[in-house]
């Protein structure tokens, strides 16, 4: 059995893009992915659930989280803290799952900084106007919420360079068929496959 630490795959991109919904979907059909749950201060929406959705933190867990290096990243979006947990995301990196975290920009770049081995995907709208739509057609947002939304949105579009794969979301099931083609692919570069064999080589050696 060849041991190799898993791949952690970054989902950015604005928000009502589409990213919980080409997750969810890519989640039905890869079932070998962790997706690591993320903490926010945000109030729950209709329907979400605690553990499920998000971990629901008051502001100051949510402080103390960060006092205590607790998040692999973490960063302020439209006014509430959202951050990736630390332990869950290195244990299973190291048991060799692959791990999917699904944030925003400024935290992805965070990602970037300490995990320049991760895999990095935007997920980018066919228009402006139709990211505008589908944030409002979702209903959860306050109108004010909207706007603010939409102008980090454009701000979040002008980063896409620093992402390994851009991915337009016109039709959702072409979205979550492209992701999923950059996942497996990732397991196929020559890199990994070359140490995955000299490991096992090193091994049958000793
Ligand atoms: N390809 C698509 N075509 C049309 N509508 C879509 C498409 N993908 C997602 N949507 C719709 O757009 C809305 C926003 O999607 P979703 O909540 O997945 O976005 P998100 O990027 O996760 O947003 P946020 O970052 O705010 O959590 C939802 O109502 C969803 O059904
Ligand atoms: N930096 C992080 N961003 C995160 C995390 N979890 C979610 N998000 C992103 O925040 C915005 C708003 O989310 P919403 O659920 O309020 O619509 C969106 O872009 C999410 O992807 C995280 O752990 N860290």
């Amino acid at each position: 059995m060849i041991d190799e630490k898993g791949i952690l795959f970054i989902l950015s991109g604005p928000s009502g893009v589409g990213k919980g919904t080409v997750r969810k979907s890519l989640f039905e059909k890869d079932t070998d992915l962790r997706y690591s749950i993320s903490m926010t201060t945000r109030d729950p929406r209709e329907g979400e659930v605690d553990g499920v959705d998000y971990f629901f933190k008051s502001k100051e867990e949510f402080e103390t989280l960060i006092e205590n290096k607790k998040l692999i990243e973490y960063a302020q979006y439209v006014g509430n803290y959202y951050g990736t947990p630390k332990d869950y995301v290195e244990q299973q990196l190291e048991s060799g799952n692959d791990v999917f975290l699904e944030i925003e920009v400024q935290g992805a770049l965070q990602v970037k900084e300490n995990f320049p081995q991760g895999v990095f995907v935007f997920l980018i709208p066919p228009s402006l106007e139709e990211l505008k739509d589908r944030i409002i057609s979702r209903g959860t947002e306050t109108e004010e919420l909207v706007r603010n939304r939409l102008a980090a949105a454009k701000e979040e579009i002008e980063m896409m360079d620093y992402y390994d794969y851009v991915v337009v979301n016109d039709q959702i099931d072409r979205a979550v068929d492209t992701v999923q083609s950059i996942v497996r692919s990732e397991h196929c570069k020559r890199d990994r496959v070359a140490k995955q064999y000299k490991q096992a080589l090193e091994r049958d050696e000793s």
